[in-house]
């Protein structure tokens, strides 16, 4: 995106301007680290004493971080687009591997954390990493800063934990404020686990 095209973004919403951010890599180790934890959390069948060790050792944890809590924007959780999930445990540890106005494709793994039952992903990942897919694809389309209306998931096969996965997501038509995208998500072979479809309405002045 140019200078010029960045700023005709910026003037078609009263959202603040995304700000990439790029923290030191000691950020990306501990974001890992913290996903590492979640797998484990979910998983973990251990003696008291250990519960009781790491409950020590997390209370610890938030004792050290909780001063530096700050509000959106200003960490770098989120907007590190160089970190899988940009950083955000919220995120899947997903990459942005193709960001254009034909289409955004991510690719990544799920794991542990996101199981369900039965060994498989849990169903309301998918709606998040098609949302965050819908989000992409308006920006990169340069189409008005939008939120989600509706999104519809189609699941056409169980999703694997732990394979390479990938989402690409794409413009079908745009009405006035209204937008929509469709995104198929698929293992590296082409199968085909999900595809979705997605209202994007632009927002007004004003609007959160
Ligand atoms: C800081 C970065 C922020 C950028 C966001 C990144 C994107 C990430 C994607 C998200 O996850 S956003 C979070 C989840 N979404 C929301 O929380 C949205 C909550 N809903 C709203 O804010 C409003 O409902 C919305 C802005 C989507 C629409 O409200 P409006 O009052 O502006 O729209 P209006 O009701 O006038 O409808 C505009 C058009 O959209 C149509 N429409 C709206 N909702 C619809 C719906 N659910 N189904 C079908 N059509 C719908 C509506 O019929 C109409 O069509 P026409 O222009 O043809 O008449």
């Amino acid at each position: 995106m140019t200078e010029a095209d960045s700023e005709k973004v910026d003037l078609r919403s009263e959202i603040p301007r995304f700000k990439p951010a790029t923290p030191p890599a000691a950020f990306g180790e501990f974001v890992e680290n913290m996903r590492r934890l979640q797998d484990l959390a979910v998983s973990i069948d251990a003696p008291d004493e250990v519960y009781a060790a790491a409950q020590e050792k997390t209370a610890e944890l938030i004792e050290l971080l909780a001063p530096f809590e700050a509000r959106e924007g200003k960490g770098p959780a989120n907007r590190s687009m160089q970190l899988p999930g940009r950083g955000s445990l919220l995120m899947p540890p997903w990459k942005v591997e193709k960001f254009d106005e034909e289409s955004v494709v991510a690719t990544g793994v799920l794991r542990r954390y996101h199981l369900g039952g039965g060994g498989v992903a849990h169903g309301g990942v998918l709606p998040l990493i098609f949302d965050d897919n819908f989000g992409m694809v308006v920006y990169a389309a340069k189409r008005p800063i939008s939120r989600t209306a509706y999104l519809h998931v189609n699941y056409r096969k169980v999703t694997p934990l732990n394979v390479p996965l990938a989402i690409e997501g794409k413009v079908d038509r745009v009405d006035g404020r209204k937008t929509f995208i469709t995104a198929r998500l698929t293992e590296e072979d082409g199968t085909l686990l999900a595809d979705g479809e997605g209202l994007m309405v632009q927002l007004l002045p004003g609007q959160p």
